[in-house]
């Protein structure tokens, strides 16, 4: 499953930075034969951060990424000069992501903010040197404490889509198509069903500059909340859409019933799906002729339960009025 822009899921280990070593060292002067422990104390380890990023969208850039360390803190020294700390690194994600610890699957934080910094495996401490020990008793420790080792884990990255509108329908109904040419997306298009298998994210350019996200996810089919087809896999991003625009292809058997078993679907995996608003668009209305078109309309408007628009991606039509019509929904 390499097709599509979009990474939703990834694995990897981190592993925070050891913290320097502290320093055991006695003060040495001419002249002065017993100096005090003048030695330093050790950096801190480098912290592993996660960061929201306003600008990404996917977790592509870190799909090759399997293991990221950050730097060890700094030795100690004479003069108490303490180890330099060691570099944080900083995981950058799109906003809405999830971390979870892959272990325990239990979920640590979301990114839901830009520049949220959250630290996943926290740089060691660096050891105290010598002349913190310094004592009545002690006047020259010779021992000084060791850095705190870095935290290591494996960490799940998973990104909710916060697309604006996901598209819902059955395989072959025409989503990819729509993506297509209402997007830059280039996804795979054909005349097959389930020739999605990732979701796919487009940003639709509106009039003045205004732009919002749809979501392609791989077509469903009856007993989707049930693991069928692609199942829960792919259910799961369209959680956190606004809205949803349902396709149904003019020339599907019976339209109602098509979307009732889609929303039935929907309502199945997750009951607050149906909290969305919806939208209905009748694709590859290029295949109906006045006649017909009319004869459909007379029976949607007596039983479709939902706001519906005749589309034709391939002979782009309707889709002016759709943009018009999403963007006002989204905006009301
Ligand atoms: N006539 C006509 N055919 C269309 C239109 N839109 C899509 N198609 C055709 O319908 C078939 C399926 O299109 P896709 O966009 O791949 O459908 P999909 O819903 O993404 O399918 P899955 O990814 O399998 O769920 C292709 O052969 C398209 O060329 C349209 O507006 N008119
Ligand atoms: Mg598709």
């Amino acid at each position: 499953m390499t097709e599509g822009n979009f990474v939703d899921y990834v694995k990897i280990h981190v592993t925070s930075g050891k913290g320097g070593k502290g320093s055991v060292h006695l003060h040495r002067e001419k002249f002065i034969t017993k100096g005090g422990p003048d030695g330093g104390d050790g950096g801190r380890g480098g912290h592993v951060i996660i960061r929201g990023n306003p600008n990404l969208w996917t977790l592509l850039p870190l799909k090759f990424k399997r293991h990221l360390k950050a730097e060890h803190g700094g030795a100690g020294s004479k003069g108490r000069s303490s180890g330099a700390d060691g570099k944080d690194i900083y995981i950058d994600v799109p906003l809405g992501t999830v971390v979870k610890d892959s272990e325990t699957t239990e979920t640590l934080f979301e990114i839901t903010e830009a520049g949220q910094e959250e630290i996943v495996a926290e740089g060691g401490m660096g050891g105290r040197g010598n002349w913190h020990f310094k004592s009545s008793t002690n006047q020259t420790p010779r021992y000084a404490q060791p850095g705190v080792d870095g935290q290591e884990r494996d960490i799940t990255i998973e990104l909710k889509v916060l697309a604006d509108v996901g598209l819902v329908g059955f395989p072959n109904a025409g989503k990819s198509t729509l993506l297509s040419v209402i997007t830059a997306a280039k996804p795979k298009i054909a005349d097959y069903e389930f020739t999605t298998l990732k979701p796919n994210l487009g940003i639709v350019a509106y009039r003045d500059y205004k732009t919002f996200v749809m979501a392609d996810i791989p077509g469903i089919i009856e007993g989707a909340a049930e693991g069928k087809g692609l199942g829960h896999y792919f259910l799961r991003h369209i959680e956190r859409n606004s809205l949803l625009l349902f396709l149904v292809p003019a020339d599907a058997k019976d339209i109602v019933k098509e979307y009732e078993i889609l929303l039935d679907e929907l309502r199945r995996y997750n009951p607050e799906m149906l909290d969305k608003d919806r939208l209905v668009a009748i694709s590859k209305c290029d295949m109906l002729d006045d006649e017909l078109k009319a004869e459909m309309k007379a029976e949607l408007d007596k039983d479709l339960k939902a706001p519906y628009i005749f589309i034709s991606s391939v002979a782009q039509m309707g889709l002016t009025e759709l943009k018009d019509t999403l963007w006002k929904m989204l905006n009301a």
